[in-house]
């Protein structure tokens, strides 16, 4: 016992300049190795779409996408996330397009991989773009969901994204099973060593994803998708996707969205160490910290600075971000 404060409580003498501050949180630090860019690519090759719910994010026809993305790829951007976005496409009840070979993402990918050889990239896999509806799977004539049907529909849907070159296929439809039948028609077409499965395994039923669903014109007709999407106070059913993920072969794991949600980072961190984490900053996120930011409630950079650090100190080891180029901008100038 001490009288007065006990010498190891005296916490100042660590951390009284940079560096030694530095050494105390080297394992929530963020480099360029830690981060992923969500992209939205539309069908008109020739076009840039600002996004109003999103602002100083905009959609992007193939044509304008290596001019956007050399700088960041110059400032080390490691990978994407794609996600296509149609217009005249038509949608209907089994999401055709999310495959065929109109659809924006498959053309890309070829394009992407040609002009940026060691850029890594990862396709959205989900029907709710595709179809009529707006759902994430196949539905009955009732409205519920028809897993098996949903399953199928998955598995083809990323093996067509696959065989276009993608390295990561990442599920975010939420379908019972979609893992393990990924993982077998890869392992069928002799994809399994050429391209990874990154789970939205944890993805919880948010209001955050609203700009998005304008963003990749997405939202569902009826309905919403508390029915397959994870109820906000579930840890429980959290860590119960994460387990069954991962006994189905994913490569990789995602907790979704994340500022709200560091505590399920953390508990699948402890639970599933091996794996990589990923932390989806979701369109409404970004907004959120926009807005503030532009309203003078806080500065942008030191705010988003706090909350990527507090991620990757809850255990997440890569971010995706809309602020990804803004993110490496700013790296680079510290270099
Ligand atoms: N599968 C992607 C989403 O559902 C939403 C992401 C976002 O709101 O940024
Ligand atoms: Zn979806
Ligand atoms: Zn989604």
């Amino acid at each position: 016992m001490c009288d007065t404060i006990c010498k190891k409580h005296r916490l100042h003498g660590g951390i009284f300049n940079q560096t030694l501050r530095d050494w105390n949180s080297l394992n929530a630090e963020v480099t360029c190795k830690n981060l992923m860019y969500p992209l939205f690519i539309i069908e008109n090759d020739d076009e840039i779409q600002e996004i109003p719910s999103m602002p100083g994010i905009s959609r992007y026809g193939i044509n304008h996408l290596k001019k956007h993305l050399d700088l960041p790829v110059k400032w080390g951007l490691k990978s994407v996330l794609l996600f296509g976005v149609t217009e005249t496409l038509t949608k209907d009840e089994v999401a055709t397009n999310a495959n065929s070979k109109d659809n924006p993402v498959i053309k890309a990918i070829p394009k992407i991989k040609s002009w940026f050889p060691n850029l890594t990239i990862a396709c959205d896999v989900c029907l709710c773009a595709y179809t009529l509806h707006g759902h994430c799977g196949i539905l009955n004539s009732d409205g519920s969901i028809d897993n098996s049907a949903s399953l199928k529909r998955i598995a083809e849907v990323a093996l067509s994204y696959a065989q276009a070159g993608a390295h990561i296929v990442a599920p975010s439809d939420m379908m019972d099973g979609r893992i393990a039948a990924i993982k077998d028609i890869l392992i069928k077409n002799k994809l399994e060593n050429k391209v990874a499965v990154l789970s939205y395994a944890a993805k919880f039923a948010s209001v955050f994803y609203g700009p998005f669903r304008d963003a990749a014109k997405s939202a569902p007709s009826f309905g919403d998708r508390k029915c397959y999407q994870l109820p906000a106070g579930s840890s429980g059913l959290a860590v119960r996707a994460a387990d069954r993920d991962v006994e189905e072969g994913a490569d990789m794991l995602m907790v979704k969205p994340g500022l709200a949600y560091l505590d399920i980072l953390r508990q699948v961190k402890d639970a599933h160490p091996e794996y990589p984490l990923f932390v989806y900053q979701v369109s409404g996120e970004y907004a959120m910290i926009y807005h503030a930011a532009k309203a003078g409630a806080f500065d942008l950079q030191n705010s988003l600075n706090e909350i990527l650090i507090s991620m990757r100190r809850a255990g997440a080891d890569v971010i995706i971000t809309y602020f990804t180029p803004l993110i490496l901008e700013w790296l680079e100038t510290q270099k």
